[in-house]
């Protein structure tokens, strides 16, 4: 396997999370291997950029826990709901790890929570939001994967990295919470779940509409990341 391209387990093969990957590959690939992403590995990222960046994810997180919960509304099924109610729950305790850090410099979540949004976190969560609006459960799901999986495939990159600094690496505690197996098991299961939905709602048939939901939320993904680099 080539260095820092171990793509995870996610998704079954022949899947729809997979064929969604492999269609926006050069999408994927610029989002998980992004140079922010680069940075966190081997510890050189320049803490205003891991800041800015973490301040907006803190933003990010309470939309996007809006659009997990319009999946609830639009789950196919009880068993569904659950899943996506555990989602919502998995997202509201990573932001107890955004604050954490940010007590470290100094801020509460008063002083987070004042920070304007970014033009990146407005698109990017709205953009999901929205194609959850318009389209049916799959298309929201499709919106929401590549946030879910990608983070749990950039963690498993970052730990296959050579270059990645493991002691005294001062984002450590970042890579350990997407690295960890509560988030490894939420990304699989995440990536399972776009395959089951392309079963039980026509995925073969509305690959090109599904590709371009899942292109353009990992283009807004990597755009998420250069905003860190662009601030510092
Ligand atoms: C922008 C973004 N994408 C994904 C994740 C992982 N839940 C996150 N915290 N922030």
């Amino acid at each position: 396997m080539p260095v820092g391209r171990d793509p995870g387990d996610f998704g079954a093969e022949g899947g729809l999370f997979r064929q969604l990957r492999a269609a926006s590959a050069g999408a994927w690939e610029a989002y998980v291997w992004h140079p922010f992403v680069q940075g966190l590995t081997d510890g050189t990222l320049p803490l205003p950029a891991f800041r800015h960046y973490l301040i907006q994810d803190y933003l990010f997180l309470i939309h996007f826990a809006r659009a997990e919960a319009l999946a609830v509304f639009k789950a196919e099924s009880l068993a569904a709901m659950r899943e996506k109610a555990a989602a919502i729950t998995a997202i509201l305790a990573e932001t107890e790890l955004h604050l954490r850090y940010c007590a470290e410099w100094g801020l509460d979540e008063a002083a987070v929570r004042a920070v304007p949004e970014t033009a990146e976190t407005v698109s990017y969560t709205r953009y999901v939001i929205d194609r959850g609006l318009a389209g049916d459960i799959l298309d929201l799901e499709v919106a929401l994967a590549p946030c879910t999986v990608g983070y749990g495939e950039v963690a498993r990159r970052i730990l296959a990295d050579p270059r990645r600094r493991a002691a005294g690496n001062p984002y450590q505690s970042w890579i350990d919470m997407y690295a960890s197996a509560d988030y490894q098991a939420l990304a699989r299961g995440a990536a399972a779940r776009i395959d089951a939905l392309g079963e039980s709602h026509g995925g073969t048939a509305r690959l090109a509409s599904l590709s371009a939901t899942f292109g353009e939320a990992a283009r807004l993904e990597a755009a998420f990341w250069q905003q860190g680099l662009d601030a510092a």
